[in-house]
């Protein structure tokens, strides 16, 4: 029992290595890349403490270097889901009635091995596994990840204080109880950082969890379990298995058990789930809690009065930057007529500069693109701009798939503002840019705002504070993270909680007291101290 009301370390953000040249985090990554690439993995599932083998073996490939085999996985199949969730709720008593500090303790360690012992290796197996270059992989699986693990504890906590007022002879208390039943966390390829916090933010608040993640992000997430086993999660309370999506959905979604999803990856695929959870309502013991953060039409709208520098390099990081497969990354652009070629002058700069290569070259700024599905779906686009009479390549446009699937950075202009790719998400280094007339701005901003289903993020620069007072205004349903005079990536745990809303998600915001709270049932607790021993109330007296 626990014997005080205890305060939990103070929280910051994990500072950002440098993987400057001589820095001795440079060597130590670059001997870890080395070690891991020379031999290949076993990777087992993980259900109830045991590791689960089925001999259904993949191979895990570096996308930068699709010949060479990390290791392989093995496959489970609808019977492993089942024996997940069984495991789950084997272990939920026990999970849900260890005192809150424990659990904190344990995440915290978590976030200790991540961003000490662990953290070359996790950062490796996301440079191999899913093509980050250092920077990349290190803002992600090193700090990201640990600020969510430390951040959430201190939410918790946050939680765990509020609390109602009460009355004279009375005390009030809300307990926070986890939900009834399991959680099913799906995770996508793109951030180690959001594949370890959607199974580890609901079980921090006393839930377990069946966790599936891509299939082209198995890599990492076998280190990531490596570390929530070191750091004490109890065997069952995170169930890691590799199964094809739809089979998992049909034996989660059919269980009496099935509490709720945390989920992050393509809008389509989150509607499909939604519509199957919906389908299967009657089946459930409670209401399960649909927490989804998906895709995104991100934009960079250029006031005629912002500097072409600044929007050009917002250009380079924003849309670039990880090959563009960041949720966040600008994908279209908005520049007035007046402006236009000066920016692509500075982009043209930047584009020359960059080199594209496997990610155990350092000075590679872009790699490759995570499958062939992906590749092929990019050059597809380009190769349809390209005989369009709508659109013209400016910029990048050729791509290559012998090695590795390359895809160069790419700008296309649209001539329409309705052009194909303005609207739809395509998840890849090509951004597309519409010119507008300077004395435009109220129609741009109009084409901004219903050009597409998605709210993620946005950015605009403007150099005139009634500008910026009029585009904060004007774009307020366009984006769950704004951004003013700063490219659209790169949110920080704790300074930008992130999420977005229309068809980009539930907008519960990751890494914030707001996610947290979808994940507790709270049971509100009145206790009188001298009860009552007369039914009747003074106005019903005789005078
Ligand atoms: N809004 C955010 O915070 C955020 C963050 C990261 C990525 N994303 C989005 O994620 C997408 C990229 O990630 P991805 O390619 O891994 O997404 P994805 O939707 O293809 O996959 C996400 C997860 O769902 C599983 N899945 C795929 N099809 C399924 C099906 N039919 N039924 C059940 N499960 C299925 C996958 O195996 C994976 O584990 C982009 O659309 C991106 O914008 C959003
Ligand atoms: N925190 C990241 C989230 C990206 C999602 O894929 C960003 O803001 O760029």
């Amino acid at each position: 029992m626990p014997k005080g009301i205890y305060n939990i370390p103070a929280v910051t953000n994990e500072p950002i290595l440098s993987y400057a040249p001589g820095s001795p985090e440079r060597a130590e990554l670059q001997a870890t890349l080395k070690d891991m690439r020379s031999r290949e993995i076993d990777v087992p599932m993980y259900i109830g403490g045991e590791e689960v083998r089925t001999g259904n073996l993949f191979a895990m490939t570096p996308p930068h270097d699709h010949q060479h085999v990390l290791g392989h996985y093995h496959q489970g199949e609808k019977k492993h889901i089942q024996m997940a969730i069984d495991a789950a709720l084997a272990a939920k008593p026990a999970w849900e009635a260890m005192a809150w500090e424990h659990r904190a303790s344990i995440f915290l360690k978590a976030a200790e091995l991540i961003s000490g012992p662990y953290r070359q290796k996790l950062n490796a197996a996301t440079m191999l596994g899913q093509s980050k270059n250092a920077y990349q992989a290190e803002i992600d699986s090193a700090c990201e990840i640990a600020d969510f693990l430390r951040f959430n504890v201190q939410y918790m906590t946050d939680i765990y204080k509020q609390q109602p007022i009460s009355s004279k002879g009375i005390w009030n208390r809300v307990e926070q109880r986890p939900l009834e039943g399991f959680v099913f966390a799906l995770t996508p390829f793109n951030f180690t950082a959001i594949a370890g916090n959607l199974p580890t933010a609901p079980a921090m608040m006393g839930n377990c969890i069946v966790w599936k993640p891509s299939k082209t992000a198995v890599y990492s997430a076998q280190v990531l379990m490596e570390v929530f086993i070191k750091a004490g999660v109890p065997a069952g309370v995170i169930n890691l298995v590799y199964v094809s999506g739809p089979a998992a959905s049909e034996v989660l979604f059919s269980s009496p058990d099935f509490a709720g999803i945390h989920f992050t990856g393509s809008t389509g695929v989150f509607q499909d789930i939604w519509k199957n959870i919906g389908d299967n309502i009657h089946k459930f013991k409670s209401y399960p809690r649909i927490v989804g953060e998906t895709g995104g039409k991100d934009y960079i709208f250029m006031h005629p009065t912002a500097p072409a520098k600044e929007v050009a390099t917002a250009i380079t990081r924003g849309a670039f930057e990880y090959q563009g497969q960041k949720c966040s990354a600008a994908s279209r652009a908005f520049i007035p007529a007046s402006k236009y070629d000066e920016v692509m002058a500075f982009v043209h700069e930047d584009l020359k500069k960059i080199k594209m290569g496997g990610t155990e070259d350092f000075t590679n700024f872009v790699n490759a693109v995570i499958d062939e599905a992906s590749f092929n779906k990019l050059a597809s686009a380009i190769d349809e701009a390209k005989a369009s009479p709508d659109a013209e390549v400016v910029a990048g446009g050729t791509y290559d798939k012998s090695v590795g699937y390359f895809v160069a950075p790419t700008i296309i202009r649209a001539l329409k503002h309705d052009y194909i790719t303005m609207e739809e998400e395509l998840f890849g280094p090509i951004l597309t840019i519409y010119v507008y007339e300077d004395d435009q701005v109220d129609e741009t901003l109009d084409i901004l705002d219903k050009g597409s289903m998605y709210a993620l993020t946005g950015a605009i620069f403007a150099d005139c504070r009634y500008a910026i007072e009029k585009l904060v205004k004007r774009l307020t349903h366009t984006a769950g993270n704004f951004y003013i005079n700063d490219k659209p990536t790169g949110a920080v745990v704790g300074q930008q909680p992130f999420g977005g809303g229309r068809g980009s998600g539930t907008n519960d915001k990751a890494g914030s007291m707001i996610n947290l709270l979808r994940w507790v049932s709270p049971r509100t607790i009145k206790e009188t101290f001298v009860s009552a021993t007369d039914y009747m109330y003074p106005n019903f007296l005789e005078d």
